[in-house]
């Protein structure tokens, strides 16, 4: 494609662009090269190496040297999105984005699961990957940058992809990742306290969160949004004010109501109002959480065209999220999940989720990851030290800090936590404490299947390590 048809301009010299990149290391022959300025580093000083590899264009935010045709504007990520959604043209026909600080991974992955079970091919975005019927694609990020993005959703609608949910992380949305992609729909589910390392604070944070309802949501869009999420009165007033159209769910929900929800051993009944009727369901999926998303994504999918009396009986059939809440095993009459909270609200909304389940103790093991918000630290030792009666500190993914600093900064929140640094020595000792009606939580890690020690990444599965230590107290007869 030449770069005038990619600009949506006339433009001279005019080359052949054979792909897209911003890492200067993913440069091919006959590539465009944007050489952003980021958070750490500036694009512009590797534009050498990009000619070195053969880019024959330059995408920047100013002037810069290059032998390459320049390219210069003002909001160089917007248009490199807009470029790669010229590039890869094709998108599934309904394109919804998720946004909030929890619970994004597992409202994607249901209306996904929703969608296709109404006879669609419905696709999923985010955390765990790229997910269709016969297709799967690992990524790097939550939300992948503007050209990894537009290629698999090209490479999706050509599956014949008929309808995808998309998590679009506070990152990309200041990043301008996912600005050319064409929602249809805008969802929300919570904002709490996270990612305050690269948000310069609360404000801002919010802000990136509304851009997906004001900016990139267009005006005939629809915005779905969880009314029991903190912060969804801010989110409705911006969705509001901007015209779009509003659907809300949950228990303060004005379309999708929730007027009970009972936890039972096996999942959790509730009772939904929509409209004139009421729809009694029983949900396979442990915590009163799970069914905030779950009736998100079922408003994801009427958004998208569905009518509710075809969407909501199909609630019973969705499968659980990897990761999210995920019973891995048990011993001595006592059950063991994984689950994904990270932050201080996912684990007070977590442990509050089980606790209906215990009859015994409950038992957390957390972490936290490094180079990320530390300010969440204390506060996330502090939601354990209310929720559960034994709290266990143990390393997440350190990457380049100390581990014991992270670990001292969760401890202030939670000075009576036992502190075993080592996860696979953590999860061995709580295994072993665990008692007849006794449940526990490993937190922080949920899908993942490695550790990430400074920049090397150990193989590591909290629900793999977890089994084999019960596994053991069992050969023990202990
Ligand atoms: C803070 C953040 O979002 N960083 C991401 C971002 O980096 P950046 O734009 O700030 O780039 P930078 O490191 O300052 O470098 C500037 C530019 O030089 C380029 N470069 C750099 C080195 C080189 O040799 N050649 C080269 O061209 C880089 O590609 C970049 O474009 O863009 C890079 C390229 O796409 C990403 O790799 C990088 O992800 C880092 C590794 C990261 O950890 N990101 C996490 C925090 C993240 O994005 N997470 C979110 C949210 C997760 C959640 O939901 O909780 C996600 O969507 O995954
Ligand atoms: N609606 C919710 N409210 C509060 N906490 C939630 C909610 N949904 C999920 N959680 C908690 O957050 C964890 C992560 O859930 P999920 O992966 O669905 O969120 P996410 O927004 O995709 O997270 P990430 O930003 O890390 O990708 C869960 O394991 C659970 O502990
Ligand atoms: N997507 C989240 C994942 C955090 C998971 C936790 N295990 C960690 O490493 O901090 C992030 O990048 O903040
Ligand atoms: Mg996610």
């Amino acid at each position: 494609m030449k770069l005038s048809a990619l600009l949506g301009r006339p433009c001279a010299p005019d080359p052949e662009i054979a792909g897209l990149a911003l890492d200067s290391r993913a440069v091919r022959p006959g590539y465009l090269f944007a050489a952003l300025e980021g958070a750490k580093d500036d694009g512009a000083r590797y534009v050498p190496q990009a000619e070195e590899n053969g880019a024959v264009a330059v995408l920047a935010g100013r002037r810069i040297e290059t032998k390459a045709a320049l390219v210069v504007d003002p909001d160089p990520r917007r248009l490199l999105a807009q470029m790669a959604a010229r590039f890869y043209p094709r998108q599934p026909g309904i394109v919804a984005g998720v946004t909030g600080t929890n619970g994004k991974t597992s409202t994607a992955r249901f209306s996904a699961q929703l969608w296709t079970m109404l006879g669609g091919k419905g696709a999923s975005l985010g955390t765990l990957g790229a997910f269709a019927p016969g297709y799967e694609k690992k990524l790097a990020h939550t939300t992948p940058d503007a050209a990894t993005l537009h290629e698999t959703l090209d490479e999706m609608a050509g599956l014949g992809v008929t309808h995808l949910t998309m998590e679009a992380s506070s990152h990309a949305l200041v990043q301008r990742r996912a600005d050319g992609v064409r929602f249809a729909i805008a969802a929300f589910t919570n904002i709490t306290q996270d990612h305050l390392d690269y948000h310069p604070d609360f404000e801002s944070y919010l802000a990136a969160k509304a851009r997906l309802f004001t900016e990139l949501l267009p005006q005939d869009g629809v915005a779905v949004v969880n009314a029991d999420g903190e912060g969804a009165p801010l989110i409705l007033e911006r969705a509001r004010t901007a015209g779009r159209r509003v659907m809300t769910t949950g228990a303060l929900g004005k379309d999708l109501r929730i007027t009970r929800a009972r936890p039972h051993p096996a999942g959790l009944s509730i009772d939904v109002v929509c409209g004139e009727k009421t729809f009694a369901l029983d949900l396979p999926l442990i915590g009163a959480f799970q069914a905030e998303n779950a009736l998100l994504a079922a408003g994801i999918v009427i958004a998208s065209g569905f009518a509710a009396d075809a969407v909501l009986p199909l609630l019973p059939r969705l499968d659980g999220v990897p990761g999210r809440m995920q019973r891995v095993g048990g011993v001595a009459g006592a059950a063991i999940y994984i689950d994904y909270a990270h932050t201080p609200d996912a684990i007070a909304t977590a442990l509050a989720a089980i606790r209906p389940h215990v009859k015994g103790r409950l038992v957390a093991i957390i972490g936290a990851g490094g180079d990320r918000d530390r300010a969440k630290r204390p506060h996330m030792g502090r939601a354990a030290a209310l929720g559960a009666d034994v709290v266990i500190v143990a390393d997440d993914n350190p990457r380049s800090e100390d581990p014991a600093e992270i670990r001292r900064q969760i401890l202030a929140g939670a000075p009576k936590a036992i502190e075993i640094g080592d996860r696979r020595e953590a999860i061995a000792r709580a295994v072993a404490m665990l008692e007849s009606g006794d449940v526990l939580l490993i937190a922080g890690k949920g899908h993942e299947t490695g550790q990430i020690v400074g920049d090397v990444v150990h193989p590591f599965d909290d629900g793999a390590v977890a089994r084999a230590e019960a596994a053991k107290r069992v050969r023990e007869g202990s």
